[in-house]
């Protein structure tokens, strides 16, 4: 019999795949703004241009010399001289000397000579030549300067930024509609197990529906990458090695169930049967997730999933989700395996956990709010084969291999399951 699987520390995984993705050359593609939501910044991105072009009022009102409503209240009114008006949208001539004002709407622009404009409220209008100002300015108040918002060539965003809807307006802003983004890494979802049949079919006895080649496939489109469903392969040798082989020319193939040591569990001699280096590494250190696979066929990286579930959907979530960021350029090689998630929500335990020593354990948590409103995580708890609990998980706590679990009333540190 084939000896039991080893227990190898998450960070073995990085070293091993980090010699491998060291050599590892990215393509790029230039996208229109409508398709770049989500997208990585391939280069440094600087604005072409001043935002606003030109100083802009923030209000509607008069633009004037602050100076000149120095002191000024209802009670002690300043006057001042009105010289035009400004037009939306159009450039204005206009250029105030002391004491004068110029009407101004919301976003036009600002006369030579003002420096902060005065809300319509706060005016009267004595005649169509003078104002009088109940209310006494600072410098710069309601009004957006030339460049405040980002000067010419300022860097807008830096290589490896993920656009957001928000920066997509930004870009649009500064009149940049073709960007320079990585490709999207192309990952091949295997299922295996002659248990399995499509979510379509009856279920005869026996039968079990793929759940995770759905859970990995829309996981994998959330973060970025373009996901091919290989769908379910049959425990042959030679049907897994074919499929497999078919798809090695993706950045990354992913292939769940067989990675334990039952006897139909063959993946371990396919992957080293198809080329070289071959199986790195099986087996983690983590719950669950322990018989992952990790293996490199010539370029090809080839992840071996556990069938369970909620093992297969940990090391997807968190070291496959690593090196997709890597493969589509959100991370650089050096920040692979660093905890580094900026998202973290603290929550008191709802009850006690306990942990094995030796292996960092993922729980997911409902997070609900106690009668004092403050958050409350409910863990839920039991085995891996289970998708209900996932279901329910709004976070998931993660417990350090050293520990051997939390108390009742701990206040913890939970990562959002899906963002
Ligand atoms: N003697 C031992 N048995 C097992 C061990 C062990 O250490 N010694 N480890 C257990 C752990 S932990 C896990 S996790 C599983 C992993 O097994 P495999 O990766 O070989 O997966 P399978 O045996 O193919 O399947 C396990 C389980 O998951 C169901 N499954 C598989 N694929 C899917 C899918 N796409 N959708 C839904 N469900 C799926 C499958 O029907 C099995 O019930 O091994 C333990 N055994
Ligand atoms: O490691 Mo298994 O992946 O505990 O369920």
């Amino acid at each position: 019999m084939r000896e039991f699987l080893e227990l190898n520390p998450p960070n073995k995984f990085w070293d091993k795949i980090k010699e491998y993705l060291v050599n590892k050359k990215l393509k790029i593609e230039n996208l229109t703004l409508d398709d770049s939501l989500g997208r990585i910044a391939a280069e440094d991105i600087l604005s072409p241009a001043d935002l606003p072009p030109f100083s802009r009022s923030t209000v509607d009102g008069y633009a004037v010399r602050a100076a000149d409503t120095a002191g000024a209240s209802a009670a002690m009114p300043s006057f001042l001289e009105l010289i035009g008006s400004v037009e939306m949208g159009e450039k204005t001539d206009l250029e105030l000397s002391e004491g004068e004002a110029a009407a101004v709407p919301t976003g036009g622009m600002l006369p030579k000579g003002a420096d902060a404009v005065l809300m319509i409220e706060n005016t009267e209008k004595i005649d169509n030549q003078t104002i009088e100002s109940s209310k006494s300015l600072g410098i710069g108040e309601n009004v957006v300067k030339k460049a405040e918002d980002i000067a010419q060539g300022e860097i807008l965003f830096k290589k490896r930024h993920k656009f957001m809807a928000r920066d997509i307006g930004a870009l649009a802003g500064l009149g940049i509609t073709k960007i320079n983004c990585f490709k999207k890494a192309e990952v091949a979802v295997i299922s295996t197990g002659d248990e399995l049949i499509p979510p379509e079919v009856e279920a005869k006895a026996g039968q079990i529906r793929d759940i995770n080649t759905y859970t990995i496939a829309s996981y994998l489109q959330k973060i970025g990458a373009s996901p091919k469903k290989v769908g379910i392969i049959e425990d042959k040798f030679e049907s897994l090695k074919n499929s497999v082989k078919n798809e090695l020319d993706k950045d990354l193939v992913l292939i769940s169930g067989g990675s334990s040591v039952g006897i139909k569990d063959m993946t371990i001699e396919i992957l080293d049967s198809l080329g070289e280096p071959g199986v790195l590494l099986h087996g983690l250190s983590i719950k669950p997730g322990k018989p992952t696979i990790l293996a490199i066929i010539d370029q090809s990286i080839v992840i071996g999933l556990p069938g369970h579930p909620g093992s297969a959907w940990t090391v997807t979530t968190t070291l496959v989700s690593e090196v997709v960021k890597m493969l589509t350029g959100e991370k650089e090689i050096n920040e692979l395996g660093i905890d580094d998630e900026k998202y973290i929500i603290q929550a008191k335990l709802s009850r006690a956990v306990v942990s094995a020593k030796g292996r960092e354990e993922y729980i997911p948590v409902k997070i609900t709010k106690d009668k004092n409103g403050e958050l409350l995580a409910l863990p839920q708890l039991g085995k891996s084969s289970l998708i209900t609990n996932l279901v329910k998980g709004d976070a998931v706590l993660k417990i350090d291999s050293y520990q051997e679990g939390k108390e009742l009333g701990e206040i913890v540190e939970l990562r959002i399951i899906e963002k």
